[in-house]
């Protein structure tokens, strides 16, 4: 299932334009919490889907019958340019557990990039919902990466992915690398990738502008 948020004239929306917008984008802290405030509503969004019980709530006066999520999930997400989406899906599962995957894009000599992933920290997802963050699915391979790394750490229950703005090509590309049904809650979807697997017109370097320029490996 694809979710492209944009389409439902949400305040998403307005964020995500503001995420493109050249003449906001340059303001790290407005970049950041707009990345964080995506996180929070895809995380609102997603819990409407999760399995629910109902757990008996001492109130001073009686009690109640309330409806609780199940389980926490697992929210992951993909260094550096995930921490701020990641932070907002942390603020609504406030008890979730946290898988962070560090993956870069180390440039070859022909001009083409492959993704290094070097870093991985987490619990068990067997039987979990994981719930990944990735603000810009562009060519999907890091996300794919993660996928398939995080596959030795178990079968999750579902598996559900967060994007700012996503590519049609890393969709595609994502869908058939993962095997299983994509679960993705976009922002917005845009049609082209560049050369340099830029999104087109995307924003730019999600985590530049989040963090500030780095040194290309
Ligand atoms: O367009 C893109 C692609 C990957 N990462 C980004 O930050 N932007």
């Amino acid at each position: 299932m694809i979710r492209n948020l944009s389409e439902e004239h949400s305040l998403i929306s307005n964020w995500v334009s503001e995420l493109r917008d050249v003449q906001v984008q340059s303001d790290r802290l407005r970049f950041r919490r707009n990345l964080e405030r995506i996180g929070e509503v895809a995380a609102y969004e997603i819990s409407k889907e999760l399995p629910w019980v109902t757990r008996e709530v001492q109130t001073p006066l009686g009690v109640h019958g309330s409806k609780v999520l199940e389980e926490q999930p697992i929210i992951a997400t993909i260094l550096r340019a995930g921490l701020a989406m990641h932070q907002g899906v942390l603020n609504y599962f406030d008890k979730a557990d946290n898988t962070f995957v560090s993956a870069y894009r180390k440039h070859r000599e022909d001009g083409g990039f492959d993704i290094v992933l070097d870093y991985v920290s987490s619990p068990s997802i067997q039987d979990r919902i994981l719930i990944i963050s990735d603000p810009m699915l562009a060519t999907g391979t890091s996300l794919a990466k993660t996928i398939v790394a995080l596959q030795h750490l178990g079968k999750p229950a579902k598996t559900y992915i967060i994007a700012a703005i996503a590519s049609r090509q890393g969709i595609e590309y994502l869908q058939d690398a993962i095997g299983e049904e994509l679960n993705l809650w976009c922002g917005d979807i845009d049609e082209t990738l560049d050369e340099n697997g830029y999104i087109i017109p995307g924003l730019g370097d999600a985590g530049d502008l989040a963090f500030g320029e780095k040194l290309q490996h």
